[in-house]
């Protein structure tokens, strides 16, 4: 330790700092395993993949908040609770109503999800008898909210959730104020499942973090949606959409190969690659891109799945780096219909069923989380007066 820096750590014991909590295993979990060589994804016992094939987002709900799957009737009152909860109190339409146009739509999400608490019979209280209740009114208003701010900045009237249908069905029937096919709802409802759970991912560490302070669900969601939004974690697939838009700008003769290689050569990271955890494929990424590519021939958006494959043909050769989650979430999301700057507000729809589900377990075997920081400051200074500064 050089001269001067004070660490106020025994250096013996704390010869190093973790940066990033990189491999620190700070909670047990039920909720989903990751094994990052393999790149194999497991929600409470499931694989992805069978859960991609036949599960829905409100199984995939109830499993993560009870690990185990439903049966039939748990998942019809399941649904049915899900419904009554997806209106939203008059205090939250009208701020989404009032709120500027070009407010980012995770930011208005974020203080919309925020002022739920206000309007919830129990008022967020911190009680394992109300947390699935708290879970399912969180849940089901989320989809409520984004589709609200959406059709309001575009200066449409907000669609009224329907009493019935799934949360998939629903989600695009309040945005576009008609009803979805068939197949735009399998493929919402399997972006849901894939996105709802994912270990202890930035946003899910906020979540409960916030909770083990005691604090309230609300509370927790609200923190986890600001972590969420960062392009570093969930805000990856609205970037990821910038650049093969930027792409596309240049014409069909676009080279996405040399725009690749040129903004590694200026050492920039490429949104939708990369993760702390997976070390090859992501198995979403690898479920998301089936689905990109028959979306993209069906919506004649061809150029941007061949864009992406030459951007990952290039990230593998010149930096042996995968995609993540995020990278062909975005080109799914786009042949759907979905503008851009929604992306991110779609991936919490999904997460939020695993932040919830990690909040109710942190809060049944609780201690605060509460690490340290290594001091490298000054010590002991003399005050100067401020007019001797
Ligand atoms: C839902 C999700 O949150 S998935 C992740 C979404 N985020 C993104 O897609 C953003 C782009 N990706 C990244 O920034 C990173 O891969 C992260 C933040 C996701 C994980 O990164 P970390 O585990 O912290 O790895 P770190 O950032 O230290 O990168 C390790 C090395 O790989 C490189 N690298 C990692 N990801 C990328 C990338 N996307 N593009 C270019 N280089 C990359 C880094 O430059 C670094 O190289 P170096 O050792 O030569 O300096
Ligand atoms: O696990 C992570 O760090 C990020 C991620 O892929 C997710 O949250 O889905």
């Amino acid at each position: 330790m050089s001269e001067g820096i004070h660490t106020g750590f025994d250096e013996q014991k704390y010869p190093y700092i973790n940066r990033g909590l990189e491999g620190i295993v700070a909670f047990s979990t039920t909720k989903s395993f990751i094994d990052g060589q393999k790149g194999e994804l497991i929600y409470s016992g499931y694989l992805i993949d069978t859960l991609a094939e036949n599960a829905t987002f409100e199984e995939v709900c109830f499993l993560l908040w009870n690990d185990r799957l439903p049966n039939a009737e748990e998942l019809e009152d399941l649904k049915k609770l899900l419904i009554e909860q997806r209106e939203l109190p008059q205090t939250v339409l009208n701020y989404i109503q009032s709120a500027d146009k070009d407010a980012e739509p995770m930011a208005v999400l974020r203080t919309a999800v925020s002022m739920l608490a206000d309007s919830d019979d129990t008022k967020g209280k911190f009680d394992d008898a109300l947390f699935e209740g708290q879970a399912i009114a969180i849940t089901a208003k989320i989809p409520s909210i984004i589709a609200a701010f959406d059709r309001a900045r575009k200066g449409e009237d907000i669609v009224a959730p329907l009493k019935e249908g799934s949360t998939a069905f629903n989600f695009l029937y309040m945005l576009n104020g008609e009803k979805p096919g068939k197949q735009a709802e399998k493929t919402m409802d399997l972006c849901l499942i894939l996105h709802a759970e994912h270990g202890m991912n930035a946003s899910t560490f906020t979540a409960r973090t916030i909770c083990a302070t005691q604090s309230d669900m609300y509370s927790a969601i609200t923190g986890a949606i600001g972590a969420l939004k960062g392009p570093l974690h969930g805000g990856a697939n609205t970037a990821v959409m910038n650049t093969l838009l930027k792409l596309q700008e240049q014409g069909d003769d676009a080279d996405a190969v040399e725009f690749t290689k040129k903004r590694l050569a200026n050492k920039e990271k490429i949104s939708g690659f990369g993760h702390r955890v997976y070390k090859t494929f992501d198995p979403r990424a690898r479920l998301l891109q089936n689905m990109s590519k028959d979306l993209s021939e069906e919506t004649g958006h061809q150029k941007l799945y061949e864009w992406s494959m030459d951007m990952l043909e290039t990230m593998k050769s010149e930096k042996d780096i995968d995609p993540n989650v995020d990278f062909f979430s975005a080109t799914v999301y786009y042949s759907i219909g979905i503008q851009p700057d929604l992306f991110t507000c779609i991936f919490t729809m999904s997460r939020v069923s695993g932040w919830t589900g990690h909040f109710i377990e942190q809060a049944a075997n609780n201690r605060l989380v509460r690490p340290r920081a290594l001091y490298v400051g000054e010590k002991h200074l003399d005050w100067v007066p401020v007019e001797e500064r």
